[in-house]
């Protein structure tokens, strides 16, 4: 007699996989491929940060000193996705930062000093870290624009760091062209007018920043993206900010509101608090057109307690980011590849969007968040090396790189989370996160459009034409994964090689 034949099942739905009692990190899976029909340039991965904010590329850059400030702002909406401001500095500085990126329509940001022609420059530190000074007739930025003082012409004839006047050195580039010219209008104007470079000036009569033919040049220079800029409804940037839980992040608020702020992040290890569904609600009744993203969280449980209080998105993950320490510490957290899928089972019921936040080192990381349900990740070092970041180059073990550190390390929380901790009962602070470097990799708007590009042919291998159609697979249960034994992911990996050059691009 014939036994019966076994139910054949090739790999295992999702549902399956992450139902056995174990925590899977996006390195411990691995999608089985499905069917092609359609090109990988023809993917679309527009999708949604929150309820009612849409981006046509599903990256977001952390809340983090080391990550996110105006310039990867600019440049983050430039390229479609978004940044989110950090809140590690006093809300006004943290409003300025917001209203800089949100003061042009160009991924170009210098943050000048300005100055009148009679000012002395009595060293290299008077140009800040901007290429230049700005020089205007009262020596405010709401005055005629004469010009710029470049720092390196500077630097060149005063080798010995001496004073000396502005006007000596001034370099006659009165053409200005409103805030909100694109590249394309800037580039035309640079030719039509023969300048070097243009001042962006506000409808106010502020003068913004400048803008060089090297930097159009440079910025011409990078790959074309498939995508659209993230513009808002107030035809300028689209710019995040995060803030905390305590009383006083009520005038924060207040503040990021005025500087014209799209979406506020509550930032917290552990959303699922009384101090978060409070906030979340006061938000939602003062700033009803404003999307909070509530979290992290990691379990049903919470995304459940969050949407109930209003939350607009949630932003997943708990100690699995680089610099985190928090599952060694405080023995809580979660794979996120897991996290990643169970939130996003329950945020799916009410509509809400997930954010992947943390733990993405490749392409394939975010092949993965997308295709367990987040609608866009959430990164930090996969962006802390560019020249977008925040902070200077340094050489270090003939490597240049740019520092890197969690919200949570000693260091970060001295420096201005402090204020998070001055009203608590425990002084005592415990650190959740390190302090390290990153690897200089050049500009987001060189590297994020060939990622975009893996991300579209990931999505192509398993028969996802889009974010949505990904989705529908995940949940119709025809995707289908799974775990990678530790030979498995070796054999995943380069090995057997004696040397290697590995390139991504
Ligand atoms: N995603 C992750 O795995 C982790 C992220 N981080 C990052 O580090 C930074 C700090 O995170 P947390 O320490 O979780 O910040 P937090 O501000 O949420 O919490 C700090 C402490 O303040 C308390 N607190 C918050 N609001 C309060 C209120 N209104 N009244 C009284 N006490 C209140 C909290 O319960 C907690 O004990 C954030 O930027 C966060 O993103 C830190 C650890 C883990
Ligand atoms: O445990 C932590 N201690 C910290 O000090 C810390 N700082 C940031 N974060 C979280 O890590 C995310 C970035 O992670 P990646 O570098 O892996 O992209 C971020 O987006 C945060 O969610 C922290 N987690
Ligand atoms: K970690």
């Amino acid at each position: 007699m014939d036994p019966t034949p076994l139910p054949f099942e090739d790999g295992f739905a999702a549902e399956k996989l992450f139902n056995q009692g174990f925590s899977y990190t996006y390195d411990d899976v691995i999608f089985l491929p499905n069917y092609i029909d359609f090109a990988a340039d023809t993917v679309q991965l527009k999708t949604n940060l929150s309820r009612n904010l849409p981006l046509s590329v599903p990256f977001v850059a952390s809340p983090m000193d080391t990550v996110s400030e105006s310039a990867m702002a600019a440049a983050m909406a430039s390229l479609g996705g978004i940044a989110i401001i950090h809140s590690n500095t006093t809300a006004a500085v943290q409003a300025s930062l917001v209203r800089a990126a949100k003061s042009r329509r160009v991924p170009i940001l210098h943050d000048p000093v300005f100055l009148p022609p009679s000012a002395e420059i009595a060293s290299v530190d008077d140009f800040s870290d901007s290429p230049f000074i700005l020089v205007t007739e009262s020596g405010n930025p709401k005055s005629t624009l004469l010009g710029y003082v470049s720092r390196d012409d500077w630097l060149k004839t005063n080798q010995n760091d001496k004073g000396s006047r502005v006007g000596d050195y001034l370099v006659e580039s009165p053409v200005t062209v409103p805030w909100s010219y694109d590249l394309a209008k800037i580039d035309a104007t640079l030719n039509e007018k023969k300048a070097n470079s243009v001042g962006l000036v506000r409808d106010d009569g502020e003068l913004v920043d400048l803008v060089t033919r090297e930097d159009v040049d440079r910025v011409k220079g990078y790959p074309k993206l498939l995508a659209q800029g993230s513009v808002g409804p107030d035809g300028e940037w689209i710019v995040g900010a995060a803030i905390g839980t305590r009383e006083q992040d009520k005038e924060r608020l207040e503040q990021l509101v005025k500087a014209g702020v799209n979406v506020v992040v509550l930032d917290s290890s552990q959303g699922n608090s009384i101090y978060q569904l409070e906030m979340i609600k006061y938000i939602k009744k003062v700033y009803p057109e404003i999307d909070v993203i509530g979290g992290n969280v990691v379990t049903s449980y919470q995304a459940d307690s969050l949407i109930q209080a209003g939350a607009d998105g949630l932003r997943v993950g708990m100690g699995s980011g680089s610099i985190c320490t928090t599952q060694e510490v405080c023995a809580v957290g979660r794979g996120q590849a897991t996290a990643v899928y169970k939130v996003s089972c329950t945020a799916y019921k009410s509509g809400i969007p997930v954010i992947a936040d943390g733990g993405i080192s490749n392409s394939g990381h975010i092949v993965k968040a997308l295709s367990l349900g987040a609608s866009t990740v959430m990164m930090g070092s996969f962006l802390a090396g560019s020249t977008e970041a925040p902070g200077a180059y340094v050489y270090q073990n003939g490597q240049r790189v740019k520092k890197y550190r969690g919200m949570g390390s000693l260091e970060a929380m001295t420096q201005g989370s402090d204020q998070r901790y001055l009203g608590d009962t425990a002084k005592l602070k415990i650190a959740q996160g390190v302090v390290g470097a990153v690897k200089d990799k050049g500009s987001v708007l060189n590297f994020i459009p060939y990622t975009l590009q893996a991300v579209r042919q990931g999505f192509q291998d398993l028969g996802a034409n889009s974010l949505e159609s990904a989705h529908n697979l995940l949940r119709s249960r025809e995707l289908r994964l799974e775990v990678r034994t530790g030979a498995a992911q070796v054999e995943g990996g380069i090995h057997g090689l004696v040397s290697y050059e590995k390139k991504y691009f």
